[in-house]
């Protein structure tokens, strides 16, 4: 097969998000930036236990083929393929790899617009406004009670130290009806997250996997969760109380070691800083930070293959807690909580967890979904109201999209 032929110019955009195809948009947008991509020039696809470390290899050839023309130079020009991976590696559900036909980009004062083979004009169109509700899904609030309280057994009874299990919720997206109106809804509520459309997969994640641009990474750890409080003093007593509880600090924990070991494994220089809560416009979240230099060589998706699934949305240890979140939850979770971000031609990119999001099928099936890390002495009911505040992202974007 030939190379691509790729060539980045400057451009002036207006909003990003008009140049996506309404059914099937193209985006991972934090704030103002991002990228957009429409059409594809380039599908692969992958699954099974290898899609990671196949994907990593099948981009590798792609992008030594290409031939590039990058007048701008920032993270997001030149080659770039979106990607959405599975969760599991028994998952139905395929992988890919998509480089559009055109992706615009904007970082910072930085405009421009790559064309990928033909270039040609661009298409903007407002973006329609559709409003779902979502209904029970496979796991209702009864059943999910039931396999927290059954995971917490699995714990005493010694199989695993931490499980995340999830719950879902089911809608209907209209005939013809415009995904990006729930990107916007993302973008407009979450403007620190990063809002991802890849594939029929949407939501706004707020943990990164891995962020990469010239072999420097970073990494964000996300585990332990508090609802916000109704009044600053409230609000400042739970962020303190998250950072120096007991349950929280060791679940936190099990997430931040593993993806350290495994980071470091990469890159020897990793350094991981305490413990933080993180605010979100919904809940507290205790997060690391971990930044470091990666070999010569490495891309963010070899980091992907080696670092996903984390004990953040698996377990601890990780091959027990897969088998057991199966086994519970009795639902393929297809992409959710996989990763999903973009990757550029040196490797470099962004790439989240796809969490607070849903799925939607070509036919207009949505799927949400949320979980929770569950340890010993964890509470059914609160780890339930805990993923009705994580779906809440994704809902008030469905029920109301254009606040
Ligand atoms: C599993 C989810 O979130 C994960 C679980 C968390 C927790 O249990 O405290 C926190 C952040 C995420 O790593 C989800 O949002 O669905």
């Amino acid at each position: 097969m030939p190379g691509l032929r790729v060539r980045t110019e400057r451009a002036e955009l207006g909003r990003l998000l008009e140049h996506a195809d309404p059914r099937a948009p193209l985006a991972i947008r934090r704030g103002v930036d991002g990228i957009v991509g429409r059409g594809e020039a380039l599908r692969l696809e992958f699954s099974g236990p290898s899609r990671l470390s196949d994907a990593a290899d099948a981009w590798r050839r792609v992008a030594q083929d290409a031939v590039v023309d990058d007048a701008v130079g920032v993270p997001g020009t030149g080659l770039v393929a979106f990607g959405a991976f599975a969760f599991d590696d028994d998952s139905a559900a395929t992988s890919v790899l998509i480089v559009p036909q055109v992706v615009v980009g904007r970082r910072g004062d930085d405009e421009w617009i790559t064309w990928i083979g033909d270039e040609g004009r661009l298409h903007p169109t407002a973006v329609d406004e559709v409003r779902v509700e979502l209904a029970d899904g496979a796991i209702d609030a009864e059943r999910y009670r039931a396999v927290v309280a059954e995971a917490t057994e699995r714990i005493r009874s010694g199989e695993a130290e931490k499980l995340v299990v999830a719950r879902d919720r089911v809608g209907q997206l209209p005939p013809d009806g415009d995904v990006r109106s729930v990107a916007v809804g993302l973008v407009q509520r979450y403007p620190d997250a990063v809002t991802y459309a890849v594939d029929g997969l949407v939501g706004a994640s707020p943990e990164t996997l891995v962020a990469a641009h010239r072999g420097h990474f970073f990494s964000r750890v996300l585990a332990g969760t508090a609802a916000r409080g109704a009044t600053p003093a409230r609000d400042a007593e739970i962020a303190e109380a998250l950072a120096s509880g007991d349950k929280d600090l060791r679940e936190h924990r099990f997430a931040a070691d593993s993806a350290m070991a495994v980071l470091r494994e990469l890159a020897p220089d990793a350094r991981a800083s305490e413990p933080f809560p993180l605010r979100l416009p919904n809940l507290w979240h205790l997060a690391t930070d971990i930044t470091g230099t990666l070999g010569e060589g490495r891309s963010t998706l070899d980091v992907l293959a080696l670092l996903h699934p984390t004990a953040a949305v698996a377990g601890t240890p990780r091959a027990a807690s897969l088998r057991i979140i199966r086994e519970l939850e009795g639902v393929d979770r297809g992409r959710y909580a996989g990763p999903v971000g973009w990757v550029d031609g040196d490797g470099g990119g962004e790439w989240v967890i796809a969490l607070r999001g849903a799925e939607i099928a070509p036919d207009g099936a949505i799927r949400a979904f949320a979980g929770a890390g569950i340890v010993a002495g964890s509470d059914p009911a609160a780890e339930l109201a805990e993923t009705a505040v994580k779906l809440r992202p994704i809902t008030d974007a469905l029920a109301d999209p254009l606040p």
